[in-house]
């Protein structure tokens, strides 16, 4: 038995930080991760991204093959542009693919949640998430912008949503089970406020709330969202656990807040919401 199967997965930004109070809200971007799996009779699945902890990939394709009860080995590739440990999603998008990519290599069909919860528990399992980030991984898994609730892994809300993103990528990585869980709790009664305003669909004014509590709860500058707002920018915020930050921006309003943020360093992203989502088969491949 040899079987192949390749997915793309989005990458993903903050609308709300589940952290403090385990609700969350994100939007799918056009940056993308790809997979591909080849599962055979070997004794083990195995990971081949170098440089890369493969933990997470390799447990998401484990856990589908656990879930059609098939017993197999293989190894599991990816290629990304998305930024790693960033805030940006990486590790939503690769066990979105992981998972979507073992579905295709098996034949399989999955509702497309029951999918995103797969990648969660392995997200899970390999320790690289705080709630489960059941918020990233729907929004990475459906594109457009969802609301959730991370607790449960139930998604509250999804819509589509038109709008240029502007991503403020910094050099430095902090990976997002590193992040002060406490302080950032400190802050839910503020945090509930801002899932009100996401659920009532008022993003913008939600996501910019949303970076000013995270940036002062993580010590992380919020320079770069005043000067996008500066710029004009219809919103901006922290990205996750950062450091990257986001902006909603409208097309003849980019240059000035690209400009603004290439002075505070780090690199800048143009990209845009993606309402498609991830899809599994031939795709992109970085
Ligand atoms: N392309 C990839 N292939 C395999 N594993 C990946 C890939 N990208 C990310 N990961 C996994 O995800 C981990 C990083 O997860 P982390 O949550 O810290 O970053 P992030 O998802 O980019 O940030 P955030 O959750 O704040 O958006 C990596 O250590 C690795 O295990
Ligand atoms: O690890 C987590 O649980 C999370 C990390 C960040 O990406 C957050 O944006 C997300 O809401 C939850």
């Amino acid at each position: 038995m040899r079987r192949r199967g390749t997915a793309t997965a989005l990458g993903a930004a903050t609308v709300l930080n589940a952290v403090a109070n385990w609700k969350g809200s994100a939007f799918g971007v056009d940056l993308k991760t790809s997979a591909e799996v080849v599962l055979d009779e070997s004794p083990a699945v195995k990971g081949d991204v170098p440089g890369i902890d493969d933990r997470l990939i390799v447990r998401s394709v484990e856990r589908v093959l656990e879930r059609f009860g098939v017993v197999a080995g293989g190894v599991v590739r990816t290629w990304s542009d998305i930024p790693l440990a960033r805030g940006l999603k990486s590790s939503s998008a690769a066990a979105n693919a992981a998972v979507l990519a073992t579905l295709d290599a098996l034949g399989e069909d999955l509702d497309p949640l029951e999918a995103t919860r797969i990648g969660v528990a392995a997200a899970r399992d390999a320790g690289v998430t705080i709630t489960g980030a059941f918020d990233d991984a729907s929004a990475s898994m459906l594109g457009g912008v969802v609301v959730t609730d991370n607790r449960r892994l139930e998604l509250l809300k999804r819509e589509e949503m038109e709008s240029e993103v502007l991503l403020l990528v910094p050099e430095e990585k902090i990976f997002s089970k590193e992040t002060d869980v406490g302080r950032s709790r400190l802050l839910a009664p503020v945090a509930d406020l801002i899932f009100d305003l996401a659920l009532a669909g008022d993003y913008p004014r939600a996501m910019t709330l949303n970076g000013l509590v995270y940036c002062s709860a993580l010590r992380l500058p919020s320079d770069p969202i005043f000067a996008a707002l500066a710029s004009g920018a219809r919103s901006a915020s922290l990205s996750g656990t950062g450091p990257a930050y986001a902006a909603l921006v409208e097309d003849e309003n980019i240059d000035d807040v690209e400009a603004a943020w290439l002075h505070l360093g780090g690199r800048v992203i143009r990209t845009e919401v993606n309402n498609q989502g991830s899809i599994r088969g031939p795709g992109w491949r970085g």
